[in-house]
């Protein structure tokens, strides 16, 4: 997907206006500034930034449509990917939890620079959030799925939908939680990367264990 074409695809799928284009480009643009400072997005991917980046932050929306109403958490959004795409895109309060604290300030910045009213970092460990039951949970690259789940699971219930992009590996990690984790699991294409998906899961829960005879 090049850069023209992931703005082609923003704009058919969520009609943007013209206050989230604007709140996109300054946010493009603060995070390619930040990154003379800190390594917030791979380096190579700097020219591809619409597509590598935005649109597959955004895409997310399109498989949390059913989620039910309620604040979506993003577990690790280091750069705000894809909490602050989701902000942008939604009117959903989002909650970006991060633990690394120059990724917390440049996240706070970029709240109050584009003026996210329904946006806030939880800055600490996942393991550290307060428990709730989050309408969507998303974590991009944060944990392979087995941490993912252990780590979050007190912020779901059964209704809570986990929209979680996924690289090659992504069946692997599914097959490898199966012992351990119940609950409905799908994939989904990536628009922008073939050899990625999102796995989408609802209804997870630990397997309950039988108690071993005496
Ligand atoms: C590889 S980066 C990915 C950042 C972003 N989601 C993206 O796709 O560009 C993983 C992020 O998760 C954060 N992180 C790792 N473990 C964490 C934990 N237990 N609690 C909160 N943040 C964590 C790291 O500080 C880092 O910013």
């Amino acid at each position: 997907m090049t850069e023209e074409e992931a703005r082609a695809w923003l704009e058919t799928q969520f009609d943007v206006s013209r206050e989230t284009w604007d709140r996109l480009e300054r946010y493009v643009a603060i995070l390619l500034a930040a990154m003379d400072e800190q390594n917030l997005i791979a380096e190579s991917t700097r020219p591809h930034v619409w597509a590598r980046h935005i649109v597959d932050s955004a895409q997310l929306l399109c498989h949390a449509e059913r989620a039910g109403e309620g604040d979506w958490y993003d577990l690790g959004s280091g750069a705000g990917l894809p909490g602050i795409v989701v902000a942008c895109l939604s009117t959903r309060p989002v909650t970006m939890v991060e633990s690394r604290r120059k990724r917390i300030e440049f996240l706070d910045e970029v709240i109050d620079q584009l003026g996210l009213n329904r946006a806030r970092v939880f800055g600490g460990r996942v393991e550290a959030v307060p428990s709730t039951a989050a309408a969507v949970i998303s974590a991009r690259a944060y944990a392979p799925l087995p941490k993912l789940l252990s780590s979050a699971a007190h912020l779901a219930n059964e209704k809570t939908l986990w929209v979680l992009p996924k690289g090659r590996n992504a069946q692997n990690e599914l097959e490898a939680v199966r012992p351990s984790w119940q609950g409905v699991f799908h994939m989904e294409a990536s628009v922008t990367d073939a050899d990625s998906a999102i796995l989408i899961a609802q209804s997870v829960k630990p397997v309950a264990r039988r108690k071993g005879r005496a």
